[in-house]
Formats: structure tokens, sequence, C-alpha cells
């Protein structure tokens, strides 16, 4: 290095004197010299003057080599260097028990075994943040991406989530799990610079029977909660995603369409819900939630996108959260009889989690901003449910009649031309081969709960 900068100090020099010559020999003021054919061969000359090809030789054989060595470069990189260290203290965090979710991308080049493209333009690896990464379909999204090569950084509080979610990425070092309620805003900027994107998924959870004395606390402001989650935890989430240039993905929900007057709903129906009813403060916090999503992409330019989920069902499943599939299936499994609500001629569609977990990603990748409707069009009165649980699970299992919720939906089905149209997605996985996977995850589970190791 120290022979480089003599050697080019002795090349400043030569040219300073080669200039300092050349001014004495120029009049002063002289007129532009017009280059003439004969000065060719000094230029040639001038280029093999003073190790200039070398240099130029040096040069093209240094960007030759990164090139052609840059994909098994890339191969130790990401991987095998955990860039964001300071984060995974949290993964050693012990569990409670509750959760809200979503996650986030980065920008790292992905390893393709051949090539020789240019980083720039190969595919980039990105690093997603998925709040209740530890949830439901928050583990289900973390499985599918950290699958395809992604880094995730999952934030989950626990109140509904588990660490049991997503206990199998622990110690992969493109995995790190923070717990943090989305509700306090979160300074993750340093960690998380080149982040593209961005999602939230939601936690629902209802007043029915709710087995930890710590959800017992927690439920007595459900309602507060819930909306402090989708408003405040949103806000949040978009300031992040404004500050460090992310793309956000709000995960919103069929309930924004009410008890709805149109039917199957279409993502231009604008809703019939009771603004001060029961429901409300999940029907009106995830409309809140499309409201702030939609003021920053217009107002401050943060890059967005929307689903709105429908009814969705699969293995990892809180057992006890109150909704149908989950209550009639731990209900059979443990011989009860399945609680209908109401007339039990209510409908609902509902889709398996992977298929969901397709859309959205679909939707994080594609160039609309939606919103658009994520469910499974086949629709079923919950009696008919209670039917597939019961040739599922347990044919003689009986049904006990329960008086309904204020304010629930008579029907709901999921209009989703738009996305078949521009997310070129649809659900895959019918009701009858979804819940045999659920069941066993289930079954496990409560096998497991009952002989008091809880996952
Ligand atoms: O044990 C039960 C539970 C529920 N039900 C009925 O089943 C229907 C569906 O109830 P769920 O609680 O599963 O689901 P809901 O449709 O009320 O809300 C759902 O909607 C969309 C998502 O975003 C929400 O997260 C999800 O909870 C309701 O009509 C309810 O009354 C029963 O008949 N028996």
């Amino acid at each position: 290095m120290k022979q480089l900068h003599k050697q080019t100090s002795v090349n400043h020099r030569s040219r300073d004197e080669e200039m300092a010559g050349s001014h004495h020999s120029t009049p002063p003021c002289s007129p532009k010299v017009t280059k003439h054919p004969r000065s060719l061969p000094r230029s040639i000359h001038y280029f093999f003057r003073e190790q200039r090809l070398l240099f130029v030789l040096v040069g093209i054989l240094i960007g030759y080599t990164f090139f052609i060595l840059q994909p098994s470069l890339s191969r130790i990189g990401p991987h095998e260097t955990n860039t964001h260290a300071p984060l995974s203290i949290t993964s050693d965090l012990s569990d409670s028990s509750s959760s809200s979710n979503l996650f986030s991308v980065v920008d790292q080049p992905r390893y393709r075994p051949v090539g020789r493209v240019p980083a720039q333009i190969r595919n980039r690896r990105k690093r997603i943040v998925v709040t209740g990464g530890a949830g439901f379909v928050g583990s289900h999204l973390v499985d599918k991406l950290i699958a395809r090569g992604d880094d995730v950084i999952g934030i989950d509080n626990f109140f509904t989530g588990r660490r049991g979610n997503v206990v199998h990425h622990f110690g992969n070092p493109r995995f790190e799990l923070i717990r943090h309620d989305v509700v306090d805003p979160i300074l993750l900027e340093n960690f998380l610079a080149g982040i593209l994107s961005f999602s939230i998924l939601d936690t629902l959870f209802k007043d029915d029977p709710i087995p930890t004395l710590g959800l017992y606390l927690w439920i007595e402001n459900l309602d507060i909660r819930l909306y402090k989650t989708n408003v405040m935890g949103t806000l949040n989430m978009l300031g992040l995603a404004k500050r460090i240039g992310a793309r956000f993905l709000l995960t919103s929900t069929s309930e924004v369409y009410g008890d709805p007057l149109e039917h199957p709903q279409k993502e231009t129906y604008w809703g019939h819900v009771n603004p001060i009813g029961v429901r409300s403060c999940y029907d009106e916090g995830k409309r809140t939630a499309e409201t702030l999503t939609m003021d920053y992409h217009r107002g401050a330019g943060v890059e967005v996108r929307i689903a709105r989920i429908f009814n969705t069902y699969g293995p990892r499943m809180c057992l006890d959260d109150g909704r149908v599939v989950s209550n009639f299936v731990a209900q059979a499994i443990r011989k009860q009889p399945l609680t209908v609500y109401g007339d039990g001629l209510q409908t609902r569609s509902f889709q398996y989690v992977s298929d969901l977990v397709d859309g959205l990603v679909a939707l994080m990748e594609g160039e609309h901003v939606g919103p658009f409707n994520l469910g499974n069009p086949g629709e079923f009165t919950m009696l008919e449910l209670a039917e597939v649980v019961k040739e599922t699970i347990d044919p003689s299992a009986r049904i006990e009649f329960k008086s309904n919720t204020e304010d629930d939906p008579h029907k709901r089905k999921p209009d989703i031309t738009k996305a078949k149209e521009l997310l070129n997605w649809e659900p895959k996985i019918s009701l009858r081969e979804g819940l045999p996977r659920m069941v066993s995850d289930f079954r496990n589970r409560m096998l497991n709960e009952d002989e008091g190791k809880v996952l």
C-alpha cells in the first residue's frame, strides 16, 4: 500500500513537472490548441508510459474477479454473519401468554449457486418484521418467509402467541424474536436499515373460557386492548415503516364489513358496522387501521398493502380462543358437546392458514395497494360446520345450542375476483381437506396440555 502511495506521488510529481514544462512552452493566453492527427502516436505513447497499462489491467482483473466470485462470497456472508445481533437478546425471554402480530424484510443478495449477474441486479433477500410473529397466522408466515430464504424478525407480546409456535427457528441466525407490545413504539431503525416490508396481523381473543390467570387479568380490559392494538399498534408500525422506508402490509379483516347487507362481499362495499356495539372495538379498530394506513400512504408516501382476512383456521390456533372452528374441534376431541350459537344458520367461509399466507405474500410482493379480500368462498352455516367436524373427529358428538353474541354477522362470504385477477391468488384447500391437519395438531397439544406441558 505504501509502495502504491509512493508510486502515485511519483506519478503526480512527474505529471506536475510535465504540466509545468508544457506551461513554460505555451505562450500566455494562447488559443486552444486544435488536436492534430499527428498527435495520435503521442497518445499511444502516453498510454504505455508510467505503468498506466498495468493499472488498467489490474483494474480489469479486480472487476472480473469480483463478478465471478461474488456468488460464493454471498454464501458465507449473510448466513453466517449475525448482522443484527443486538436484537437476538430478546429471543431468550420466557413465554407468557397472549400476542399481537407482524413482520418485515430487508435487502441482502439472495444466494444463487450459479450465474454471473451483478449483485445489484440479482434478486434481493428481504428482512421482514412480523408483528405477532409467534401467533397463529404470524408463525405460519414466519415459516414461509424463512423457508424461502428471507431474514425474519418476529415481534410478539405473547398474549396469545407462543414461543412453541416458532421454537423450531430458534438457533437459526436468520430468525430473531422480540418480546414487545406494538401498542408501545419500537425504535428499531438502527437495526433495520434497508427494510422493505412490514405486515401486521391481528389477534382477536373472545371472552369465552380463558385458561390462564394472566389472560384473566388482561381480558378485563379486552375491548380497550383490542382497539389500542389495532390503532396504536398500526400507528407505531406505520411510523417505523415511514422512518426506514419500508413497505407496510396491514392485515385487516372481513369484520370491516360488519353485518353485511351485500353478499358476497366485494372490496368496494363500505360495510354495515355498529360503531358503539360490543364488536366495534375490533371492527372499528380495524377500520381505523385501514384509514391510518391509507393516510400514511397518501400523505407520507409510505408504500402500503391492505389485506382483509376472512375466517381462517389451521394448526397452532389457540385451543381456547373462542372462535368457532377451534371451539368445535377442541370440544369434539374432549368429548364435549359442540356449542352452536343462535340457530346455527349464520354463515362463514373458512380458509386454511397456508392459503392465507400465500395470499399475504402475493399481496406484499405485488404492485397493488388493495384492499384485497383473502378468504375461501366456500360458505357454511355453523350447523354445517358442526357436521364436518363430527365427520372428521367424532360422528357421535352432540350439539348444544347457546344464545348468540350481539351484532353477530348473519352471513359472510368473500368475493375474491380482485385477488384472483390482480394477485393471481386463490385458495386451494377445502374445509374437508384442511380440518384433519388441524385436528392432529390439536390432539398433540391437548395431550401435552393434559400432561402439564403446555406447548
Ligand atoms: O362456539 C362457538 C363459537 C362461535 N360460534 C359462531 O360462529 C360464528 C363465527 O364466529 P368466530 O368467533 O369464529 O368468528 P367471527 O366471524 O365472529 O370473527 C372472525 O372474523 C374474521 C376474523 O378477522 C376474526 O379474527 C374472526 O374472529 C359466529 O356466528 C359465532 O356466533 C358458534 O356457533 N359457536
